[in-house]
């Protein structure tokens, strides 16, 4: 049994909800130990992991947020630098699976959150399973 963190950035609640559900039960459904850390945005999400990561407490991480594009080039920013930052972190070794949804509008998120549809959360908690396989088998 490993234990896993999910740092979700608590930006549209509804969503969020459904998000960690998934990765929830992804993760519980092979036994492993799960906490979950709530960060204001997206943008805080891989800084939370890397502080936690230091901290030697997890043995894994999913990244759980949703950014919908709005009018500015906010959404670029958010969307493609808390990728950037994950991106930088997995290639440090760290197991991490991203379940940032980064979307046109809210109907798309809510395919993309639903467990029974998408399931992105639970897609993304599979992910960083197979990370710590991967970890486990090569140190
Ligand atoms: N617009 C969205 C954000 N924006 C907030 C940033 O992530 C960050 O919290 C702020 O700039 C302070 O550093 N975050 C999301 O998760 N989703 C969005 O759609
Ligand atoms: C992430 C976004 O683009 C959004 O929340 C911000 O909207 P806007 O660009 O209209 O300020």
């Amino acid at each position: 049994m490993a234990k896993f963190l999910i740092v979700e950035a608590r930006f549209y609640d509804h969503l969020n909800d459904m998000l960690v559900a998934g990765a929830t039960a992804a993760l519980k459904a092979k036994g492993h130990e799960v906490e979950v850390i709530t960060v204001p945005g997206a943008l805080e999400i891989p800084g939370t992991i890397s502080m936690a990561a230091e901290a030697q407490i997890y043995d894994g991480f999913v990244a759980i947020g949703v950014v919908i594009r709005g009018e500015t080039y906010h959404f670029e920013i958010v969307a493609g630098e808390s990728a950037r930052g994950i991106m930088a972190l997995t290639m440090d070794g760290i197991a991490i699976g991203n379940g940032i949804l980064t979307v046109e509008n809210e109907a798309q998120a809510i395919v993309r959150a639903d467990p029974k549809q998408k399931d992105k959360g639970g897609e993304a908690a599979i992910a960083a399973m197979a990370l710590l396989n991967l970890q486990n088998r090569f140190n």
